[in-house]
């Protein structure tokens, strides 16, 4: 039997086709009898409200999938029974027959994405312990209530692995590009799956080259982690986080949460929710260093920028700020006395504490490090010292004195915690001589101490507005975390989040990883990057031990390589591998082997005749998502207005506020990070454009040359950079 069967030829077509029918009824009437008002009756109007409303709501979400109901089935054999089991993006219980459907979020529905062939069944339940083996893996292709294909993936009794499963997922891959990113949810691969399902409550970090579909299992994971299965470590949509690197991503990326149930999830950049949460919304954000390195030309310079962000985002800088903190506030508890009287059993007591009994209790508070931050801390346990002192007991009279003292304790703690403030000690600590000299004693050595003190960046204006770079970010977040923690605002309390997503997680700086950890429940952090695509690396880890490090070592942080790449052509995934090679040895980048167009090389003559002459080829081939990528912005504006002249609309995305909405767009290398067009075209792609001599250039031209689906074009007007010359084997295939 051939591994993908045409309708006709599959045995098991017709059989299947029935099924889905009687399934599709099967859900309808279920939906009616949600719906149906009449029947969800309680024993008052108010059960009864509530009945109908979540009666309502399940039918909501349930009618979302009848038109697919599932998308594969299993048959499994388990306690000495055959079952089939069909697996779907919801699951649906059919009470009056055997139209029920599990979920892919389920143990059971892992195992139609998994190449394990055993299993033993998990729970307290009858079947707990027994061992079941899968006899057959299916994928239904369902579209609009009809079915159009029976591919079996798995079958024991044709002989096992059929190769269906690599079929349908270069069908798949071969469609065209979309405006937001796709689920997935059919063809998660198992390396995928098992990323996706990795244990709750462990940080992951998944590295994987470009393409590998890190975004796409980030999300997923968040899907999985939604599943009731998941039981304490479930997390709720509206307590998640992601980050990813640029408004531009996010919003193209959160295109994907309503297909995966997420809704109000919050999707965001790190700078926008770390100045949000610092209640700074107004402030612009500015990543100086990123705009020398791009515009600046000297190398010393540059060199000398790239250090100093690295050292202000090493993780021992939440030890200076610690330190530095305790410094301030010793100054402040210094001056300070705390005496009252407080009638108590009829007597007027009088409590003192001087300035070293202050002092002793904030060593205490600052030992602890508490989540919840110095200053809660603080005011909880001068409160008890001073109930103790009183010999306050019984629970009314504790409530009774503990209301009394409460105005002055809060008092007390505002002048202990006076004048101390995010961006200002943020910025102190490292711009002070003697304030950064006396916090990092012992702990920062002489040259990182000159490497903080220096201003590379002075040659980068300021913008007017007051503004906060995003090297200072972590700092400012560090203060603000040891004092009144970080995390999730619910009202006027601080709560961690149920899970923090990181996509692009090469570009965070340590410190940053140990102040998001404190802010997500424990281990509840998934980071996924790739460090050959570090752009940012001034601001990121330079090796994966160090986020594990910031993480609490590698037992609470599990590191797994993603080894395809699924994105490109053989073709295209082929050439920036070569590019990655040059910078990382152990690159070593398979793509899905689905053949495409050459690579189109185009030169020696003006870039906007060449290019426009690209961008046409590949929308002659019917691809309609086009993108030509810049190396800096001025040069997609210039080129912009350029191609115009030679009939091509290109429409510019130049800062973060666009938004990518299909078509032909032209945009810097920088914004391009993440996305992906159908076709994609390398303009100015030369040594004058990309610096050979320079890794981060090369780490520039690796992103480029990786954001097209099916095609690539690269445009130079003299020779092309010699990264990107046909290695010797396709030389004279390729176009000119
Ligand atoms: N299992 C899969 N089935 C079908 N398509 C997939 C699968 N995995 C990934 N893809 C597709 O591959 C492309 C790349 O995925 P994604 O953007 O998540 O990769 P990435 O690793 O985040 O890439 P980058 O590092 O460039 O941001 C997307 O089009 C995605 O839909």
């Amino acid at each position: 039997m051939p591994a993908t069967a045409t309708p006709t030829t599959h045995p098991d077509f017709q059989a299947e086709e029935t099924h889905l029918t009687h399934t599709i009824r099967a859900v309808l009437r279920q939906i009616d009898a949600w719906e149906d008002r009449d029947r969800n009756v309680g024993a008052d109007l108010e059960t009864s409200l509530t009945l109908a409303d979540n009666a309502e709501e399940k039918a909501a979400m349930l009618a979302v999938h009848v038109k697919e109901p599932y998308f594969g089935s299993l048959r499994v054999r388990i306690g000495g029974r055959e079952q089939l089991l069909y697996v779907g993006k919801h699951a649906f219980l059919d009470l009056q027959g055997p139209h029920s459907v599990v979920s892919w979020e389920s143990a059971v529905g892992s195992l139609y994405y998994s190449d394990a062939l055993t299993w033993t069944a998990p729970g307290r339940g009858q079947a707990a312990g027994l061992k079941g083996t899968v006899l057959r893996r299916r994928q239904l292709d369902v579209q609009d209530r009809a079915l159009h294909r029976v591919t079996d993936l798995y079958d024991v009794d044709a002989g096992g692995d059929t190769g269906g499963r690599e079929a349908v997922l270069l069908s798949r891959l071969s469609e065209a590009a979309t405006t937001g990113m796709r689920d997935v949810v059919e063809t998660l691969q198992p390396e995928q799956n098992d990323a996706v399902r990795a244990p709750a409550g462990t940080a992951q970090l998944i590295q994987g080259a470009a393409g590998s579909g890190k975004t796409t299992i980030g999300f997923h994971r968040l899907a999985w982690l939604m599943h009731p299965e998941r039981a304490a470590e479930r997390a709720r949509p509206e307590a998640c986080l992601v980050l990813m690197p640029n408004q531009v991503l996010a919003a193209y990326a959160a295109r994907v949460l309503p297909g995966l149930n997420l809704q109000g999830v919050n999707v965001t950049t790190p700078e926008s929710w770390a100045l949000s949460f610092l209640g700074l919304e107004k402030m612009d954000v500015t990543d100086r260093t990123l705009t020398l390195l791009l515009q600046d030309r000297d190398n010393g310079r540059r060199r000398a920028a790239w250090r100093r962000a690295k050292a202000l985002g090493d993780l021992r800088m939440l030890e200076v700020v610690r330190r530095h903190l305790a410094r301030r506030l010793a100054v402040n508890v210094a001056r300070l006395e705390f005496a009252l009287q407080v009638d108590l059993r009829g007597e007027t007591r009088s409590v003192q504490l001087g300035p070293h009994d202050l002092q002793g209790l904030l060593d205490d508070v600052q030992r602890r490090s508490p989540l919840e931050g110095y200053r809660s801390a603080f005011r909880t346990a001068t409160l008890e010292r001073v109930l103790g002192l009183l010999n306050a007991s019984g629970d009314a009279e504790v409530t009774r004195v503990t209301r009394l003292l409460a105005p002055e304790v809060t008092a007390l703690t505002g002048k202990v915690f006076a004048g101390i403030l995010p961006v200002s000690e943020g910025r102190r600590i490292v711009s002070d001589e003697a304030t950064l000299r006396a916090a990092a004693d012992g702990l920062l050595d002489e040259r990182t101490l000159d490497v903080l003190l220096g201003d590379p960046l002075t040659s980068v204006a300021k913008p007017r507005r007051s503004s906060a770079d995003v090297t200072e970010i972590p700092l400012m977040l560090a203060v603000a975390a040891l004092l009144d923690g970080v995390g999730r605002r619910e009202g006027r309390e601080v709560a961690p989040y149920d899970h923090i997503v990181l996509d692009e997680a090469q570009d965070y700086a340590p410190l940053l990883y140990a102040l998001l950890a404190r802010a997500a429940r424990p281990g509840h952090i998934t980071a996924l990057g790739d460090l050959n695509q570090g752009l940012h690396g001034y601001k990121g880890p330079g090796r994966w031990a160090d986020v594990q490090a910031a993480l609490g070592g590698e037992a609470r942080a599990r590191l797994t390589t993603l080894s395809r790449t699924y994105r490109s052509t053989r073709q295209i995934t082929r050439l920036s591998a070569r590019v990655a090679a040059t910078y990382n040895r152990a690159a070593d980048v398979v793509g899905v082997d689905r053949d495409g167009a050459d690579v189109m090389r185009l030169t020696g003559e003006p870039l906007a005749v060449l290019t426009a002459r690209a961008v046409k080829a590949i929308q002659a081939q019917g691809h309609r998502n086009v993108a030509v990528v810049t190396r800096r912005a001025a040069d997609a504006e210039t080129l912009a207005a350029a191609m115009r002249h030679h009939d091509v609309d290109a429409q510019p995305i130049l800062n973060e506020q666009a938004r990518y909405s299909g078509g032909v767009v032209i945009l810097p290398v920088n914004l391009a990070k993440g996305l992906e067009f159908d076709g994609c075209v390398v303009a100015g792609a030369d040594a004058a454009h990309y610096d050979p001599g320079t890794e981060f250039e090369s780490r520039l031209m690796y992103v480029s040359a990786s954001r097209g689906l099916h095609m690539l074009a690269l445009t130079a007007e003299g020779p092309l950079h010699p990264l990107l010359l046909p290695p010797d084997d396709e030389r004279g295939t390729f176009a000119s």
